[in-house]
């Protein structure tokens, strides 16, 4: 095939025009790639909620137009001058999360995040000249979150790939650019759960699903799931939840009946909804003196947290995550190699697979709670 190194690529991508209306497919104009950037051909693309969320106008630092997308995989098409981590042909995953490790926080020893590029990714454009690299028909398009894996080739900075083993299929582990590594990262590298730990998820879609398995891996006693939906409780024991809770099934506020089932509450917590009263919630049903509560969830601009200043003095913990704690560029391959020797689940958490041409009803499917994880296939 004749090469496109250096030239603008036209391919189809789906472009989000406005807030809360549908994508279209768009035949988009993808630029070469500038100093320290490599463009991907995009193979397969997942449906992650934080998309729906920037989607549906929630995020404070959700431009438009933009190409959603951010767990995906796909094999590099060029790299860009000085970029010596990838070349054409190499299979990827864009990481949302960069790794430059140079910079303050890589440097650190205490965080996963990167400051690198995330000032040009927070605002939708490239490090290098401030712009993007997508338009119709001359007019530009944002990027989102450093990755765009919504077109078929997008551009990305080159602190923001992994590159992974070929032998992985990447229409599975496309899904390892966001949900599942947020999920076990969430467990075992933010909460450090310790064997024989007990442990409540808030929301059991892919993320908590992920935390759960993590949970087990840890050897948790007790993996407590609390979800809307009771078609939950089947799904989530085949991913190691071990007592399924309904709030809507009970009278009491959810942190008081799980702190009564668990002889004062639970060692640790994650909320993986986005719902700032059930983060209140996933804090107030943790153990006195111990008990640490992990915020995975996004919640929408403007939210707050708030709970009695007496929770923390009396020894819960409070924190967050993102991406689960992983180094990306680094600990996004040992990841691939853990699927491929069977120590995580990737296939189970896939309940559809569909065209480009189809991605609003992939959007359908996750609004009314019908999905996991919804693979998009780009060719
Ligand atoms: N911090 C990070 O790095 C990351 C954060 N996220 C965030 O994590 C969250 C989860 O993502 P994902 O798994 O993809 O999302 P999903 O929508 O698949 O999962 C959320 C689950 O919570 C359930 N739920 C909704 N409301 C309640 C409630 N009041 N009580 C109990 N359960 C409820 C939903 O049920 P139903 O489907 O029936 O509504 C669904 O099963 C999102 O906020 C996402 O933005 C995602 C990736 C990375
Ligand atoms: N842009 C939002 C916050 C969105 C957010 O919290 N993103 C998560 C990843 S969600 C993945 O699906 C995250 O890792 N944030 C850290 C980061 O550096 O973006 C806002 O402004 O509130
Ligand atoms: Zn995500
Ligand atoms: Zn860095």
């Amino acid at each position: 095939m004749a090469s496109t190194q250096g030239q603008v690529i036209v391919c189809k991508a789906a472009v989000a025009w406005e807030a809360k209306k549908p994508l279209t497919i768009e035949d988009v104009e993808v630029a070469p790639p500038q100093q320290g950037e490599v463009r991907v051909k995009i193979s397969y693309t997942a449906l992650c909620h934080t998309d729906a969320y920037t989607l549906d106008g929630l995020d404070p630092e959700g431009l438009f137009p933009c190409i959603l997308g951010h767990e995906a995989a796909g094999i590099v098409e060029s790299v860009g001058e000085g970029v010596t981590e990838v070349q054409p042909g190499d299979h990827v995953i864009p990481c949302y999360q960069a790794e430059c490790r140079e910079c303050k926080f890589c440097k650190s020893g205490k965080t996963n995040l990167c400051g690198k590029v995330r000032p040009a990714t927070g605002v939708g454009v490239m490090l290098n000249d401030l712009k993007s690299r997508f338009t119709v028909k001359g007019q530009p398009i944002y990027h989102f979150m450093g990755t765009s894996t919504f077109s078929q080739f997008t551009v990305v900075h080159a602190v923001s790939v992994a590159k992974v083993s070929p032998e992985a299929p990447l229409e599975k582990i496309c899904l390892l650019g966001c949900g599942i590594p947020t999920g076990l990262g969430a467990v075992w590298n933010t909460a450090k759960v310790e064997p024989n730990s007990t442990v409540a998820i808030f929301g059991l879609g892919t993320v908590g699903l992920a935390v759960a398995e993590g949970a087990k891996a840890a050897g948790a006693s007790r993996i407590i799931g609390i979800d809307i939906d009771d078609n939950k409780a089947s799904l989530g024991e085949k991913f190691g939840v071990t007592e399924f809770i309904n709030p809507k099934h009970h009278q009491k506020p959810i942190q008081e009946v799980i702190v009564g089932l668990t002889d004062g509450g639970v060692d640790y917590s994650f909320e993986c909804i986005g719902n700032v009263d059930i983060m209140r919630s996933a804090l107030e049903c943790c153990h006195k003196g111990w008990g640490t509560s992990v915020i995975v969830g996004v919640a929408a601009a403007g939210k707050e947290i708030s709970t009695r200043p007496f929770q923390l003095v009396t020894g819960r913990v409070w924190k967050g995550t993102a991406f689960g704690g992983f180094k990306s560029r680094t600990q996004v391959p040992q990841l691939v190699d853990k699927y491929l020797k069977k120590e995580i689940k990737v296939d189970e958490y896939i309940t559809h697979n569909l065209p480009l041409s189809e991605i609003n009803n992939a959007f359908d499917l996750m609004h009314h709670g019908r999905s996991l994880r919804a693979v998009i296939h780009m060719w």
